[in-house]
């Protein structure tokens, strides 16, 4: 469970967040969605205390999250972030391994056990054919897999994403949304498609301007009452069978 409440935050003196709530429990995938600059991405990193918040909790399984030491959050709490880490001379094969690091002993080498849940998060993903490769030389969709299948092999109770389609084809898209689906673990995954975000989360917390505009069951918030005032387009809804689709239009001057 995590569970953020009442987070302000600002870079500087711009307020970023204000007053922002945020619960995520029982392996649900909550989608953080809101356009450009609303803060989704800062949110997401006061979830994993890359950014600690002006006011506010967060609390993971009722532990205060700023009393976490890092190891212990690592245990707890996978991430793909936005930022990529830098581009090292490493192996596919190592790159997800280092997933394991917070399971490791202090002198201990990593494990065939490590090693098989390395190759299993790679299979899933569908890089296991490109475990030998330099990360260097992967195509941006290729790297964004495999930093997906590190945080799998991480195999943590929480899982917290940054727009984990950018660079991925169609097809990508959907198996890595389904995936985080099936795993079953707890998820807030920041997303600009609002038609994946219907399909793959079960709720959904919608910020404007660094405020809470809309939450809560997905089916609830992807209205056009709500979205139209907050993106300024028009938006139709279409019943696709399990979960409904977006229209969008464009409005003149808006
Ligand atoms: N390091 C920083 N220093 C100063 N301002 C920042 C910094 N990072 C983000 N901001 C500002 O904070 C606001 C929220 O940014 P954030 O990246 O959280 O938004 P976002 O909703 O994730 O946006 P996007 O959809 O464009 O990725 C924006 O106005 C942005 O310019």
């Amino acid at each position: 469970m995590l569970h953020a409440s009442d987070i302000t935050f600002a870079y500087g003196g711009a307020p970023v967040l204000a007053g922002v709530d945020l619960r995520a429990g029982s392996g649900g995938v909550v989608g953080l969605i809101g356009p450009n600059g609303s803060g989704k991405s800062t949110l997401l990193r006061v979830l994993y205390a890359a950014l600690r918040p002006h006011g506010g909790t967060v609390l993971i399984d009722g532990d205060p999250l700023a009393a976490l030491p890092g190891r212990d959050l690592a245990r707890r709490v996978a991430v793909v972030a936005q930022e990529h880490p830098p581009e090292l001379p490493v192996t596919v094969a190592d790159m997800v391994l280092l997933g394991r690091a917070p399971h490791r002993g202090a002198l201990r080498g990593y494990t065939d056990g490590d090693h098989a849940a390395a190759a299993a998060a790679l299979r899933r993903v569908g890089m296991r054919a490109h475990a030998d490769r330099d990360c260097a030389t992967l195509s941006g969709g290729e790297k964004q897999r495999v930093l997906i299948a590190r945080a799998l092999a991480q195999d943590t109770a929480h899982l917290l994403l940054d727009e984990p389609t950018n660079h991925l084809d169609i097809r990508y898209q959907h198996e890595v949304l389904r995936l985080v689906r099936e795993i079953g673990v707890t998820t807030v995954v920041v997303l600009h498609d609002l038609n994946l975000a219907a399909r793959y989360c079960d709720h959904l917390v919608l910020l404007d301007a660094g405020r809470v505009a809309a939450a809560g069951p997905t089916a609830a918030v992807l209205t056009p009452g709500v979205l139209e005032p907050v993106y300024r387009v028009r938006v139709r809804t279409v019943d696709d069978g399990d979960c409904v689709q977006l229209i969008f239009q464009a409005v003149s001057g808006g």
